[in-house]
C-alpha cells in the first residue's frame, strides 16, 4: 500500500468524503467505547495558580499541588508564565500544518514508532491488530536539540520552525520550574526531579481529531498513561480529552489561557508510588475538529530512574515499590507496546 493509499484511510480523508458509517477499523470493541462520561465539575479538578507562589501563598500552592499529584496526577495551570503569544502561533500554526495539501504533509509521513519526527495518519503497523483511533498526528523532538533535529521538523507552513522552536523552548521553561515544584511538595530539595533527569529529553505531539460520523464508536485516542515524567498539554476549546477516575472516564474541561499538566510513569517510580500517572484518553464528536498539543518532558535516555531513597524510607513498608528501569529502554517497550491503560508501569511493579 502506497502513502496516499493509506493517507485515504486515515480519519481526515474519510471525513472530506462525508462517509456517514466508520470503517470497520475504527470501531472500539464495546466496552471500549465513549460512555457519556461524567462530567468533573470545575470545583473538584483541581487547578493551581502560580502566580500565588510569590509571598504568604507560597505553602498553600505546593500542599495543592501535593493534593493534586496524590489524588489526581493532573491539573489545570493557570497563570504559568508560558507566553500566550507562542501559545496561540503554536496552536494556529499547527491548524495550517494539518490543512495543507496531502503531498506537503505527506512528506513528513513515517509509521516507526519512535521519537524521530514524523507525520502519522494510522497509528499501526501492519502486524498489529488494533482498532485504528479517529486521528492524525505531527510528531516531533525538541530537547536536546541540534540543527540536524530541527532540518528534520516541518519547513511549511512559513515560520513553523521558528514559532515551534519558541514553543519548545517555553514548554522546557515551564517543565524545569514545575520539577522544582513537585520536587518541594515531595519534601525533596528542589533540585531532585530536574537531577534524575539528567539532561531531560522532550518531545512534541500535536494531534488532530476530525469530526467523525460515529463518536459513539470511536476514539480518537485510546486511553493510556504518558510514559514520560510530566506532559504540559494545550488544548483547543473542543470537549475531548478525558480521565480515569475511580473507575469512571470524565470530561476535563478547557479553560481558557490555561495548561494542562499530567504526570507520567517516571513520576510515579520516582515518587514510589505517591504520585500517580493519570490514565487518559481523547473522544471525538460529530462537527468539530479538535486539536491539541503535548509536550513531553522526560528524562534522558540514559538516565536510570528509580524510587527516591528518601521516599522509600517514607513508605509503609520502608521499602521499593518499583524496580529501576533505563528511561531510553522504557519509552522504546512503551512504544512498541502501544497505548494500552496502565500496563505497562504495572509491570515494572515490584512484585510482593
Ligand atoms: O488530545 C488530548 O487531549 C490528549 C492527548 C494525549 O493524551 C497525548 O497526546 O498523549
Ligand atoms: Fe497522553
Amino acid at each position: 500500500m502506497n502513502n496516499l493509499d493509506l493517507y485515504a484511510k486515515g480519519p481526515q480523508a474519510l471525513c472530506d468524503q462525508g462517509v456517514k458509517e466508520i470503517p470497520e477499523a475504527y470501531i472500539q470493541p464495546q466496552h471500549e467505547r465513549p460512555n457519556s462520561g461524567k462530567p468533573v465539575h470545575g470545583e473538584n479538578l483541581p487547578l493551581i495558580d502560580l502566580s500565588r507562589l510569590n509571598g504568604d501563598g507560597r505553602n498553600q500552592v505546593i500542599e495543592e499541588l501535593r493534593y493534586a499529584c496524590e489524588s489526581w496526577g493532573l491539573f489545570h495551570l493557570v497563570n504559568h508564565g508560558f507566553p500566550q503569544s507562542s501559545m496561540d502561533a503554536m496552536m494556529e500554526v499547527g491548524r495550517h500544518f494539518f490543512e495543507l495539501p496531502v503531498d506537503e504533509k505527506m512528506r513528513f509521513f513515517g509509521t516507526k514508532a519512535s521519537s524521530e519526527t514524523r507525520y502519522g495518519v494510522v497509528n499501526f503497523n501492519s502486524d498489529d491488530n488494533r482498532v485504528l483511533e479517529w486521528r492524525d498526528f505531527l510528531f516531533q523532538p525538541c530537547h536536546p536539540l541540534s540543527d540536524e533535529i530541527i532540518s528534520t521538523w516541518p519547513d511549511v507552513p512559513l515560520h513553523y520552525r521558528e514559532i515551534a522552536l519558541e514553543y519548545c523552548k517555553n514548554a522546557r521553561a515551564l517543565a524545569v520550574r514545575l520539577l522544582a515544584l513537585l520536587s518541594e511538595s515531595l519534601g525533596l530539595r528542589d533540585s531532585f526531579l530536574n537531577e534524575a533527569f539528567k539532561g531531560h529529553d522532550q518531545l512534541m505531539l500535536i494531534n488532530h481529531y476530525p469530526p467523525c460520523p460515529q463518536p459513539d464508536l470511536a476514539l480518537g485516542l485510546t486511553g493510556h498513561t504518558d510514559a514520560n515524567g510530566l506532559t504540559i498539554l494545550q488544548h483547543d476549546d473542543v470537549p475531548g480529552l478525558e480521565v480515569l477516575k475511580d473507575g469512571s472516564w470524565c470530561a476535563v474541561s478547557s479553560i481558557p489561557n490555561a495548561l494542562v499538566i499530567n504526570l507520567g510513569d517516571q513520576m510515579q517510580i520516582l515518587s514510589n508510588g505517591r504520585y500517580k500517572s493519570i490514565e487518559h484518553r481523547a473522544v471525538v464528536n460529530s462537527d468539530k475538529t479538535r486539536f491539541s498539543i503535548a509536550t513531553f518532558c522526560g528524562p534522558s535516555y540514559d538516565a536510570i530512574i528509580a524510587p527516591a531513597a528518601e521516599l522509600i524510607k517514607q513508605h509503609p513498608t520502608q521499602s521499593a515499590e518499583y524496580r529501576e528501569v533505563v528511561y531510553g529502554e522504557y519509552l522504546g517497550q512503551a512504544y512498541a507496546r502501544g497505548l494500552e491503560g496502565k500496563f505497562y508501569i504495572n509491570s515494572v511493579k515490584i512484585q510482593k
